[in-house]
């Protein structure tokens, strides 16, 4: 499982910002050609990005760009940057399972021999967009997550975007359900008050809540809140060691299910256990074995 806890944007035009991605910790760091990049400044940005995944240590950062959208400059994005060496592409504005083919066909063609395959992940920020959510996801085996862009989103429904979000819910577990079901992350939209680091942590818990596996961010500043909150606190590793121990005594009694601090411990509490254990190794949390 590839770690996408943050996915920090950067404007591709920003040679400043393009240097120093790599020092942040972000779990990916995104190259954006996209909306972060004025009209008239898109053929410089497509040559800089090229040139930063050539040159640029991006550390242990995932390598993103997020390209324009199919009806724009898509073609000439992939055809640049692919052969560059990058580990994802981000679709903008995807709407349909054609949409991602077209996109997976792009990328075949612009790989170079032996060079691994590019994932895609695919922005859903358009009604039709989330009316397609899980054909998207299971359009080509490319496909490794679901993001959620609430910004493109409520301007399109001609809805007030607020701090609470209400108006963003039903996208929000759509896209969450729509990945989980697909077997592939989903990733929650940035928030974008920079300087409301309480807003970001309460958006953040609730997005964790619903069931992202992460977040978009915007500034350097978000990288390390958001962990917090999406890395398993020392408590949840000790419930989860604890419930794991509490089964494994119940099955070598016979039995299905164990009783731990009083609740019902069973097969989907086993699981959820597991995930956060999981978690945990690969962020080297879980030192010292399952129990
Ligand atoms: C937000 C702000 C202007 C704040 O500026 P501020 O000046 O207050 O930042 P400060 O914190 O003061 O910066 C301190 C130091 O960090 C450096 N630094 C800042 N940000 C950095 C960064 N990202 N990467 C590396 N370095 C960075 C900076 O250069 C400075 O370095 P230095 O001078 O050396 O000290 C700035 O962060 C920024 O531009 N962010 C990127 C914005 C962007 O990419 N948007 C498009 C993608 S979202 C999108 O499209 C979503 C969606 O698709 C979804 C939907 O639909 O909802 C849509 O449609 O909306
Ligand atoms: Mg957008």
């Amino acid at each position: 499982m590839d770690l996408r806890r943050t996915m920090l944007f950067m404007p591709g035009n920003n040679p400043g910002m393009l240097q120093n991605g790599g020092v942040f910790g972000a779990d990916a760091i995104i190259l954006d050609l996209e909306d972060a990049v004025a009209p008239q400044e898109k053929d410089a940005a497509r040559l800089l990005v090229a040139e930063a995944l050539r040159t640029i240590d991006y550390r242990a950062s995932e390598k993103v760009v997020r390209i324009n959208p199919l009806d724009t400059f898509a073609r000439q994005d992939i055809k640049a940057i692919v052969p560059c060496g990058l580990d994802a592409i981000i679709v903008p504005k995807v709407e349909s399972p054609e949409d991602i083919r077209q996109a997976a066909r792009l990328v075949a063609a612009a790989e170079t021999p032996g060079q691994a395959p590019v994932k895609l992940i695919a922005l859903l920020e358009t009604p039709c967009g989330i009316a397609e959510a899980y054909p998207i996801a299971r359009a080509d085996k490319r496909v490794a997550g679901l993001a959620f862009g609430a910004e493109d989103y409520t301007a399109a429904l001609g809805a007030k975007r607020t701090k609470e979000g209400t108006e963003i819910f039903s996208a929000r577990t759509i896209v969450v359900n729509s990945a989980a079901a697909a077997g592939i992350q989903s990733i929650d939209t940035p928030f974008t008050d920079v300087n409301d680091r309480d807003g970001l942590l309460a958006d953040t818990a609730l997005a964790k809540q619903l069931g992202f596996k992460g977040k978009l961010a915007i500034n350097p500043r978000q990288i390390d809140d958001i962990h917090r909150v999406f890395d398993p606190t020392a408590q949840e590793i000790d419930w989860a060691r604890r419930v794991i121990k509490a089964i494994r005594k119940a099955e070598a009694e016979g039995a299905g299910v164990a009783s731990l601090d009083g609740k019902m411990v069973d097969a989907p509490i086993v699981a959820r256990a597991e995930r956060t254990l999981h978690l945990a190794r690969l962020l080297g949390l879980a030192e010292g074995g399952l129990l």
